[in-house]
């Protein structure tokens, strides 16, 4: 049986960090979608149509890795596609307490699928989406943390003062 893993986030957008873990778990499960977490009450620079164009032109060259959106319980969209992981980054020890609730949490409402965690490479432990945005607002260079096709996208939002 094929293992199928789901990577969630916001991805607002996706940094070299996320794809990083992209990388590595796309060599240990057969197949990995990445999704885009649809969630209204969060104020995104970026709309789901644009997130999900950043990540398909910052990973085009994984040929088991997928794109999707889903919106509500993590664990309703796990079952609906009976998988067998979640994916999840952790970049240092401070990621360690919110990942572990979110885990228990999900095993609680449904424990058909395991919480796997990825350790990101360390050049990448410091970085956040809302930093990398916080910094590129303020003109700061932010080349060689998220794909170059970001950093085109982010400057094209920024210049039209979005
Ligand atoms: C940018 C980024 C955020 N996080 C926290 C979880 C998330 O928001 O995705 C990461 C975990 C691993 C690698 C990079 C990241």
């Amino acid at each position: 049986m094929a293992k199928i893993a789901v990577y969630p986030g916001s991805f607002d957008p996706i940094t070299n960090g996320h794809i990083d873990v992209i990388k590595r778990a796309s060599k240990v499960f057969d197949h990995l979608i990445v999704a885009v977490l649809v969630n209204d009450s969060k104020k995104s620079m970026f709309t789901l149509d644009e997130r999900l164009d950043i990540l398909k032109h910052s990973i085009d060259n994984l040929d088991n890795v997928s794109f999707d959106s889903f919106s509500g319980l993590l664990v309703d969209y796990c079952k609906e596609k009976q998988l067998s992981a979640i994916v999840r980054g952790l970049r240092a020890i401070s990621d360690f307490e919110f990942e572990l609730q979110m885990a228990q949490m999900n095993r609680q409402l449904y424990d058909e699928t395991e919480t796997v965690f990825f350790t990101t490479s360390e050049q990448y432990s410091y970085l956040s989406s809302s930093l990398v945005k916080e910094v590129a607002k303020f003109g700061g260079k932010i080349d060689g943390l998220i794909p170059d096709y970001a950093i085109m996208k982010m400057k094209q939002k920024l210049s039209r003062g979005e």
